[in-house]
């Protein structure tokens, strides 16, 4: 049976996923993190909360990874998932809230140096990795099922709190559609333990000015538990003909980890 490593950030996300299952059974990871154990699923679903930001995913996802690897069942497939914001370039276009995006790229936006010229990511400092991108037949393949569009999040360790910033994220990353605090850090962990990863967000609000009162947290988690009602079958239904991939910018080529296993 297909295994699969869900990353949430925060408890409601977790228990969210959790509700597609008929029950969800704690296990207890190295260092006293806690798993739940979907059951009565045509797939084996483990969901973690890890905690909130990159660095906590990162740890989260490792630890998971690394206890199921000397148990003698690893995973197939690590998702990063939970609610987000979305970006709006204009009416019609985006994530709307309470939609549900797969990511297509998940990219570190902000990992890299300010300079006298802007934003220049680590990559161009000749270092590491500033995006993952899934298997596009399994990001087709789930979007679909999850009535889901299709296209890059970002990962930052601050939450956009201006137009400004906005619009300099969509600007810098084309195709953009929501923008989150943990999935380049779930994907990282994947990519050291050769897994595939996805990434899963259900739009609670809007990315630009700080408005709080405006999250819709309870209908982006309805989206959520959704989502992940489809997810199943389309992780065991066979993967259908791969159409052209489309051009990429050069910013989210370089340095991009492929990732090209479909989860069996
Ligand atoms: O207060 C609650 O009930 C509640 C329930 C579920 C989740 C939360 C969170 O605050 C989760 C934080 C989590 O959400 C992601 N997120 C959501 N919107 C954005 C955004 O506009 N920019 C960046 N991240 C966003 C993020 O991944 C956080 O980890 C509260």
């Amino acid at each position: 049976m297909t295994r699969v490593l869900v990353v949430t950030a925060v408890a409601a996300e977790r228990d969210a996923v959790c509700a597609v299952a008929g029950s969800c059974a704690a296990v207890t990871l190295p260092g006293g993190q806690e798993l739940r154990r979907a059951a009565g699923l045509p797939v084996a679903l483990d969901v973690l909360a890890a905690g909130v930001g990159p660095a906590a995913a990162a740890a989260g996802t490792a630890t998971a990874l690394t206890a199921a690897a000397l148990a003698g069942q690893p995973y197939d497939l690590v998702v990063s998932a939970g609610i987000g914001g979305g970006f709006s370039p204009g009416p019609g276009s985006g994530a709307p809230l309470g939609s549900v995006v797969v990511a297509d790229a998940i990219v570190a936006a902000d990992l890299g140096a300010e300079t006298p010229d802007g934003f220049v990511p680590v990559t161009e400092l000749g270092f590491g990795t500033v995006a993952h991108r899934p298997d596009p037949a399994l990001v087709r393949t789930v979007a679909a099922a999850a009535g889901a569009a299709a296209g890059t999040v970002v990962t930052v360790s601050t939450v956009t709190g201006s137009a400004a910033r906005a619009a300099e994220l969509a600007e810098r990353h084309p195709g953009v559609l929501a923008e989150a605090m943990e999935g380049f850090g779930v994907a990282e962990a994947a990519a050291a333990h050769g897994v595939p990863v996805l990434e899963i967000r259900a739009v609670s609000n809007a990315v630009g000015p700080r408005d709080r009162a405006a999250w819709r947290i309870g209908d982006a988690l309805t989206a959520l538990t959704g989502a992940f009602r489809t997810l199943p079958e389309a992780l065991t239904a066979p993967a259908g003909p791969a159409p052209e991939p489309p051009p990429r910018s050069a910013s989210l080529t370089r340095g991009d980890s492929h990732v090209p296993r479909r989860a069996p």
